[in-house]
C-alpha cells in the first residue's frame, strides 16, 4: 500500500507540546503524535480510533481514559501515540453502532461482532511497521494491556510492555470483563 506521509507540525495541547504527522494508507488517516526526544527504545501507545471513547467521552469503553494516559506519559519520557482509525477494532462507526444496540439487547462486545458477521477483532498492523521504520525505529517499550498486541510484526521488538492502569466504571464493567476473559487483556 503506497503511504502519503505529512509535514511535521507542531501540536501545543493539554497534554503538553508535541509534534504531529499524517500517514495516510487509502483512506484511513493514521495520526502520530511524538515527543522529543525519541530514545532507542522510545514509549510507543498504538490507539485504536474511537470516536465515541476519544472525542465523546462515552463511559462504555476505557480509550478515552487510555489515551490521555498514553499522551500524558509521553509528554514525561518522551516518545509517541500512533492513533490508527481502525474504528470499532476496524469494523467502522456503523458497524459499532450497530454492535452497540444488539449489546443493549444483552449480547456482549465479541458475541454483538459475531452476530454481524465479524470477528472479534478485524484490526491489522501493518501500517505501523512502515511508520516505525519512517522514524528510525525498531524496538520500542509499549503501553498496552493487550500482550497478544503486534505479536505479528516481524521488524520491530517489544523490549518492554507497559500497563496502563485505568478505573473502572459501572458502564464499561462489562466490557472490560470480556477483555480480560476472553480477549486475553491483562487488566
Ligand atoms: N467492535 C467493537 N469495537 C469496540 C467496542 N468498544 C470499543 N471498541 C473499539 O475497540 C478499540 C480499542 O480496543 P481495545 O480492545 O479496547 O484495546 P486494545 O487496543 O486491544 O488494547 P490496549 O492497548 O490495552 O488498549 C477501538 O477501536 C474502539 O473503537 C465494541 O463494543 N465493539
Ligand atoms: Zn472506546
Amino acid at each position: 500500500m503506497n503511504i502519503e506521509i505529512s509535514e511535521v507540525a507542531n501540536l501545543p495541547s493539554r497534554f503538553g507540546t508535541f509534534k504531529i504527522q499524517t500517514f495516510k494508507e487509502g483512506p484511513k488517516e493514521h495520526l502520530v503524535i511524538f515527543k522529543e526526544p525519541l530514545s532507542a527504545e522510545p514509549v510507543v501507545r498504538i490507539h485504536s480510533e474511537c470516536l465515541t471513547g476519544d472525542a465523546i467521552g462515552s463511559l462504555k469503553c476505557d480509550c478515552r481514559d487510555q489515551l490521555e494516559a498514553s499522551l500524558a506519559c509521553i509528554e514525561k519520557e518522551g516518545g509517541m501515540v500512533i492513533y490508527l482509525r481502525q474504528e470499532g477494532r476496524n469494523i467502522g462507526l456503523l458497524n459499532k453502532v450497530n454492535a452497540y444496540a444488539l449489546q443493549d439487547k444483552g449480547f456482549d462486545t465479541v458475541e454483538a461482532n459475531h452476530q454481524l458477521g465479524f470477528e472479534a477483532d478485524e484490526r491489522t498492523y501493518e501500517v505501523v511497521e512502515t511508520i516505525l521504520k519512517h522514524f528510525n525505529i525498531t524496538a520500542i517499550q509499549l503501553l498496552t494491556n493487550n500482550p497478544k498486541k503486534l505479536q505479528g510484526l516481524k521488524n520491530i521488538t517489544i523490549t518492554k510492555r507497559l500497563p496502563i492502569i485505568i478505573l473502572s466504571n459501572p458502564h464499561n464493567k462489562g466490557y472490560l470483563k470480556v477483555k480480560q476473559e476472553q480477549m486475553g487483556h491483562l487488566l
